[in-house]
């Protein structure tokens, strides 16, 4: 699913406009009928009372629309127009009046209003700004954010939390409302899925509003959002006639005294993951652990007893997976970085491999093509240097990406592969899975995919997904503190069963506060 940018969507606008032959101010009654809609289903004519802060643009005209239908089914609401501009739109005007001629006027709060009183038990619907805001809210409005975001009451936004800007991070995070739950109009928005941003919404849901399909599908976008749907097209089904030289040789190579683990832990999840044969690569100490361990591998170890010192095998694979447990001892650098030197196979690049790469940058010129590098934060940073802000971190990561011509992999809760100046957004993954291995886990799983025939982007983002997919599965059994990076292994076979289970409805995506 595409992720589109403000102003793509405001083309998506007028293209269903001229398209579809209908008025702007029609085009906000559906998103408004959407959003009542949504209420009405949960709160079943409460008497609650819904507070509704409306802006003067299009997201306070969808405020006061969701209004008028909630006035008209009964429902106790109490309107404000938080009049931080004279330049009103005219949809928002036209709503105005609309609620008017029901009997509804709304307070209107400026510079020198009190703060309306709200209490924990009520709903308030969030239209201040939306995709518009273009600067910081005025300090008399972030004090109204902040009244609102204290009330504890339960904050429903409409398309974005007030005070997020698409494109990047506020300076200032007191003025940004903290939604409970996001309502969002046709498609995603990036600030949904990064970190610095992703936080003022505990979850967000799609609303379709029926924007003009062929504009949708014909636009090219920065960033997709990859689930289900977009992984399926990829996957290889296994041949009746195959055998295991059909589904490749994958070749693990890491680990030192102490973390043989990784090893193990990569190797296992690349066998999990269809790999036709595993060979792991490790130092001496690692020999017993990885043979007793996973009796499906083949082991080769190095000369030297703790460590690698000398990259030296005598197969032929169809990838390495290289780095993790590895450590970064001197003998370890220059093993690695002979090996990148005359290796020609396809790589996946983690942990202490990366974290040799950022301290010897000339060896990245050794890269093979589309090698897949799986960082997360700490390595990203000494990979590609500190970052002003999330958005900026993406920027930076393309350009890196597109300099050595790597699949970069950015772990986190929502890992965003980069490839070729475009970000594939995953949506599968919970915080139970932030625990030691679970890195070590995925960077098995591409590199089995590859082994298969999976092209590295293509492996990169399915193996994301997958990784992400098991761990939700595993996490159902043993909730958040329970998951262990082998439980994510274990769920692999379950990850792969599912993708042909019921096809995916609408988006809904929740934090682990909601659950
Ligand atoms: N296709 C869809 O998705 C549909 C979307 N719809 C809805 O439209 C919403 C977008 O509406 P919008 O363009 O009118 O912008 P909105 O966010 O209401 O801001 C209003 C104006 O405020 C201004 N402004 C900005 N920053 C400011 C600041 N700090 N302090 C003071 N003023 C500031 C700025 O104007 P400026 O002053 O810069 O000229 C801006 O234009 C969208 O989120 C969705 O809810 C639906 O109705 C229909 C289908
Ligand atoms: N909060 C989270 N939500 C979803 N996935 C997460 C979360 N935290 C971590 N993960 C995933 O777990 C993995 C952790 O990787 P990493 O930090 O390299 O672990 P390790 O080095 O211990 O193997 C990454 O794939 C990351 O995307
Ligand atoms: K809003």
């Amino acid at each position: 699913m595409k992720i589109f940018s403000a102003s793509q969507i405001y083309e998506a606008d007028n293209s269903t406009i001229k398209n579809q032959g209908i008025t702007s101010v029609e085009l906000m009654e559906r998103a408004a009928n959407q959003v009542f809609n949504w209420m009405h289903l949960r709160l079943q004519d409460t008497t609650v009372k819904i507070h509704l802060f409306c802006g003067i643009g299009n997201n306070g005209g969808d405020g006061l629309a969701v209004a008028r239908l909630l006035k008209q089914h009964g429902y106790n609401i109490g309107v404000y127009v938080v009049n931080y501009s004279d330049k009103r739109s005219q949809d928002f005007l036209i709503n105005l009046d609309r609620l008017k001629d029901i009997k509804v006027w709304p307070d209107f709060i400026s510079d020198a209003s009190d703060l309306p009183r709200i209490t924990p038990d009520d709903i308030l619907v969030d239209a201040i700004f939306g995709i518009g805001l273009n600067r910081p809210p005025a300090s008399w409005v972030v004090v109204l954010l902040q009244h609102m975001n204290r009330s504890r009451a339960f904050i429903l936004a409409i398309d974005v939390p007030s005070g997020l800007f698409l494109d990047k991070v506020p300076k200032d995070g007191k003025g940004i409302v903290c939604a409970n739950h996001t309502l969002t109009f046709q498609v995603p928005k990036l600030v949904f899925f990064l970190p610095q941003t992703g936080i003022y919404s505990n979850g967000w849901e799609l609303l379709d509003i029926g924007l003009d399909q062929e504009y949708l599908s014909k636009t090219e976008t920065d960033y997709e959002l990859t689930g289900k749907n977009e992984v399926l097209q990829w996957y290889r089904p296994r041949e009746k006639f195959s055998h295991k030289g059909t589904y490749g040789h994958a070749l693990l190579v890491g680990g030192s005294f102490g973390k043989i683990g990784a090893v193990l832990l990569a190797s296992r999840a690349c066998l999990y993951s269809g790999s036709g044969l595993v060979t792991a690569y490790v130092p001496k100490c690692g020999y017993l652990p990885v043979q007793t361990g996973l009796p499906e591998a083949m082991v080769i170890t190095d000369e030297g007893e703790e460590q690698i010192f000398h990259i030296f095998f005598d197969i032929d694979p169809s990838v390495i997976g290289i780095g993790v447990g590895m450590g970064t001892e001197n003998g370890t650098v220059k093993a690695f970085g002979e090996f990148l030197k005359n290796n020609k196979r396809p790589l996946v690049i983690d942990a202490d491999a990366l974290n040799i790469l950022s301290k010897n940058k000339g060896m990245l010129k050794d890269l093979p093509a589309k090698a897949v590098l799986t960082p997360h934060p700490k390595e990203l940073e000494r990979l590609i240097g500190i970052w002003k802000d999330d958005f900026d971190k993406l920027e930076k990561a393309k350009s890196f990406s597109k300099k050595f011509n790597c699949v970069l992999v950015i772990k986190g809760a929502n890992t965003v592969v980069l490839y070729n100046d475009k970000g594939y957004v995953n949506t599968t993954g919970n915080p139970g899975m932030a625990t030691g291995g679970s890195g070590d886990v995925l960077t098995g799983i591409i590199t089995g995919l590859i082994a298969q025939g999976y092209d590295s982007l293509q492996a990169a983002i399915f193996g994301v997904y997958l990784h992400g997919r098991a761990g939700d599965i595993a996490v159902e059994k043993t909730g958040y503190q329970a998951l262990t990076a082998t439980g994510i292994i274990d769920s692999l076979g379950g990850a792969f069963l599912d993708l042909f289970q019921v096809a995916e409805g609408p988006q809904v995506q929740r934090s682990d506060n909601d659950s």
